[in-house]
């Protein structure tokens, strides 16, 4: 590193509560593998679920080139959003219980390794989305993933098999709605147990709706699961895990820049796995390259 050069602004802006329980102290981490030479960092504590946002434009204003989130796809999410319109870079620091933007994108999950790719950082644009207005940078969607989102922002467990005992639990009673899902100019009607929307490849946890989605090239990968039964509802979550979905007869994809969908009923919705509340109508739209971020990415064709 070139010594003449003032290291630049990084703002490190940490949710306490997201992730398992760990004795892991991230300002130490930061402490001992930053490289203090190309980096002057601050550390900020989210306050309340919401804060991040606010935290991240003043961190911009403030004349930071970076803006690390530390925490799950909740408090990317928020930091990310507060980014869009400010020529800060999102990083990740993992510490959620899914990680879905990271695991995507490359970044490694152990910090000390998330750490050392700031130190040498790459910067690339990546596409975001918005669903009825909410910015969302990896994943969205209706239907059963609404329910699971909704049920699961109730809940003080975290984790992978809480997640899935919460699924397996709520899916006995999941009742699919008819909806009209309007895509590249056809109309699609069904009772559709999800709708998912992705802007990157997976859910977290390497659960992969759409393996093929890639996060740099201007279009989103809608996935249509028609109502399922529980035999087919082993199938998909197999295909999940495997990456197998993307040849499911089970699921059906497209892709496209924006969509609507109009359900005969009030549905729950969420944006990268917070949940959103409910409605009736969706419209999901695409807006290419209006983040960047460091990650591994390979460099654009
Ligand atoms: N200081 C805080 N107190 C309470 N909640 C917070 C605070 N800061 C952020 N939150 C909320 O915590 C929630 C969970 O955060 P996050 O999604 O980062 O972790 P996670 O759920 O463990 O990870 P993942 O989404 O990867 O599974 C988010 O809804 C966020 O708004």
């Amino acid at each position: 590193m070139n010594s003449t050069i003032a290291p630049e602004k990084v703002c490190f802006i940490l949710n306490p509560k997201s992730g398992v329980k760990s004795s892991v102290s991230v300002p130490d981490l930061i402490a001992a593998h930053l490289d203090h030479s190309r980096w002057a960092p601050e550390i900020i504590y989210t306050q309340y679920a919401g804060h991040a946002p606010q935290l991240a434009r003043e961190a911009a204003a403030a004349g930071a080139r970076l803006v690390v989130a530390v925490g799950g796809d909740g408090t990317v999410n928020e930091v990310a959003r507060g980014l869009l319109g400010t020529s800060a870079a999102l990083g990740i620091l993992p510490k959620g219980s899914g990680n879905g933007l990271a695991r995507h994108l490359g970044i490694p999950l152990a910090l000390p390794q998330a750490l050392a790719l700031l130190n040498n950082p790459v910067f690339h644009r990546i596409d975001s989305c918005a669903i009825n207005g909410h910015p969302f940078f990896c994943t969205a969607g209706i239907g059963f993933d609404g329910l699971v989102s909704s049920v699961f922002a109730k809940s003080t467990k975290r984790g992978l098999s809480s997640y899935v005992q919460l699924v397996v639990r709520e899916f006995r009673t999941f009742q699919s709605e008819a909806a009209t899902v309007s895509i590249n100019g056809k109309s699609l009607s069904s009772d559709f147990f999800v709708v998912a929307f992705a802007n990157a490849s997976q859910y977290g946890n390497n659960a992969y709706i759409a393996p093929m989605a890639n996060i740099q090239d201007g279009l989103m990968d809608v996935c249509l699961i028609r109502h399922v039964g529980i035999a087919e509802a082993i199938q998909l979550g197999y295909g999940l895990m495997t990456k197998q979905i993307a040849h499911s007869s089970l699921a059906e994809f497209h892709t496209c820049a924006t969509v609507r969908v109009q359900s005969e009923k009030p549905q729950y919705y969420h944006a990268d796995g917070e949940f959103m509340g409910q409605a009736q109508e969706f419209e999901v739209q695409l807006f290419p390259e209006s983040i960047e971020v460091v990650a591994p990415l390979p460099a654009k064709s």
